[in-house]
């Protein structure tokens, strides 16, 4: 079984989500409140993904001093949002400071993905220089995976398709939490049907009480 180095981005937490605010732009603490739910969706992604036993070292890419605490408390190791020119180059930076040959990068918005599941998904990476795993509506991604090369990031709007045409394997696979990233709360409320993690479900308990 292959050692894995993953790579996790995330935006300072009052920026990040935005298509989120809704959730909680009608409370008196809406900033608080949506931070705290940015936040729930890292650190539970994060968590999966280090109990996955495949993973041995787990990156943060952030400046945001809670999650840096949060996810460092989980046992991730934090780096900074380098070299500040978006989601691409600050995964380029947070490959550098893991080890490989083996890297992947994960979204920070997956609640509901299992560590077995993610396990599996990086099994069958593990034969492929480079290979990605599409979000639920086949347009995004939330797996980029490389052993050997240069791990080529491509996320952003249209991602699965930069990824294939990058050369990049598509890898299909019975993993429900993995592909179910939350960009609005719709997919929030698709990824806690799934079972979400706990510190998500607490947050969007409390919200909702
Ligand atoms: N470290 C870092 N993470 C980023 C950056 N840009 C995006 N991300 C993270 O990458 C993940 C996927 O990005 P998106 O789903 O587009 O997230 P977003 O930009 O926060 O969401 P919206 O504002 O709703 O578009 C999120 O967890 C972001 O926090 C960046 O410049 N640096
Ligand atoms: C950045 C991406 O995520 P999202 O669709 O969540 O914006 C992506 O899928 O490449």
């Amino acid at each position: 079984m292959r050692s894995w180095s993953v790579v996790v981005p995330a935006k300072r937490l009052g920026v990040a989500k935005t298509r989120l605010r809704p959730l909680t732009a009608a409370r008196p603490d809406a900033e608080e409140a949506h931070r705290e739910l940015v936040l729930a969706l890292l650190a539970d992604t994060v968590a999966a993904a280090l109990a996955c036993t495949v993973v041995d070292t787990l990156v943060v890419v952030t400046d945001d001093p809670a999650a840096a605490a949060v996810v460092t408390e989980l046992g991730a190791r934090v780096v900074a949002d380098e070299p500040d020119r978006g989601l691409n180059p600050a995964l380029e930076h947070g490959v550098r400071s893991a080890p490989g040959p083996a890297v992947a990068a994960l979204s920070s918005d997956l609640p509901a993905v299992r560590a077995d599941e993610l396990a599996a998904a990086l099994d069958a990476a593990a034969g492929t220089a480079r290979a990605f795993v599409a979000d639920a509506q086949g347009t995004g991604t939330t797996l980029l995976t490389a052993v050997d090369v240069p791990l080529r990031p491509r996320f952003g709007a249209g991602s699965a398709e930069a990824h294939l045409t990058s050369g990049a394997v598509a890898l299909a696979g019975s993993w429900p939490g993995l592909v179910r990233d939350v960009d609005t709360e719709a997919d929030l409320r698709a990824a806690l049907l799934l079972g979400g993690g706990p510190r998500t479900t607490a947050v969007v308990a409390r919200l909702a009480g």
